[in-house]
């Protein structure tokens, strides 16, 4: 079926009405022409796959996190009140909770709507058949059920993100949320047991000590080299394994598609077809798929 092509405006949407304080924590977003050239970008794979995925039948809606996701809610706004008036959104954390509420979005909760139509969220990378690292904000556990719970699971992106192999441009490593009392433990697992001897316990900048996620829960990134991230989902598998973990960050098999804005205004597709193939295609800039 043929993408639409994206309109993207060069004013500023309507800021968001905040029904939680009069003063937005979250800043506005500003318009086209004063965004870097990166910024365009997600914004554009986020326009992109709103209008390809967010449909007027679909009315629980699964918002992700991190710096590409509040183009994804400025996009779903701008379908309007009163297609937004009947559905719910569902976090994956803090921040995609503050951003619903301060765009006025209804708010629900997974544990009300275990079967969620469209989850959109970002990515720290995706691969070759769809597989993502993500959790680079630590909010992957969340993220994963959101993922799980919906029909349809989708990526967004900026051009840095699409690799062959996993852990090409993000060196971090994968996220691994534990448990704080067994973090010294799986350290001491993923150093001598799982082979990733660089895998260090994740801190805060500006906070003493750890990184704690939404969760109360510590992170671990663990760096593999590039052979062993040929196959994440072994990884994945191994890691989860291991007492103390509650989730890795690694998403393999989940997405349906993935958008990738460019840095010529062209979008790339990667899309699952028949039998778990993936397809690449390119949007061409303003034009169709
Ligand atoms: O924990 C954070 C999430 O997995 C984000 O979706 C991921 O880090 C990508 O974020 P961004 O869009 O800022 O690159």
């Amino acid at each position: 079926m043929p993408l639409p092509s994206v309109d993207i405006p060069t004013t500023p949407l309507a800021r968001p009405v905040s029904m939680a304080s009069a003063t937005p924590i979250s800043p506005s977003i500003p318009p086209l022409a004063t965004l870097s050239a990166i910024e365009q970008s997600k914004r554009l794979a986020a326009y992109t796959a709103v209008d390809k995925h967010i449909l007027p039948e679909h009315k629980v809606i699964g918002i992700g996190s991190g710096s590409t996701v509040p183009y994804v809610v400025e996009r779903i706004v701008s379908q309007g009140a009163e297609l937004n008036k009947d559905r719910v959104f569902i976090p994956t954390g803090f921040q995609s909770k503050e951003l619903i509420v301060l765009s006025a979005l209804n708010l629900g909760d997974v544990d009300q709507y275990p079967t969620i139509d469209v989850t959109i969220d970002g990515a720290d990378e995706v691969d070759h058949e769809l597989n993502c690292i993500k959790g680079g904000g630590a909010c992957h556990l969340r993220e994963k059920v959101l993922a799980e719970a919906a029909k349809t699971f989708i990526l967004v992106a900026d051009y840095r993100k699409n690799v062959k192999y996993l852990g090409t441009n993000f060196t971090p490593g994968v996220p691994i949320e534990v448990v704080p009392f067994a973090y010294a433990k799986v350290l001491q697992n993923m150093h001598h047991i799982l082979g990733s001897p660089r895998a260090t316990l994740r801190m805060a900048v500006a906070k003493a000590g750890p990184v704690v996620s939404d969760n109360g829960n510590f992170i671990i990134d663990a760096p593999f080299d590039n052979g062993q991230m040929k196959e994440p989902l072994g990884i994945m598998a191994r890691i989860k394994m291991l007492t103390g973990v509650v989730e890795v960050g690694l998403f393999c098999h989940m997405a349906q598609a993935a958008y990738f804005g460019n840095q010529d205004g062209s979008v790339t597709v990667k899309r699952k077809v028949e039998k778990g193939k993936i397809e690449e295609a390119v949007i061409a800039a303003g034009g169709q798929f």
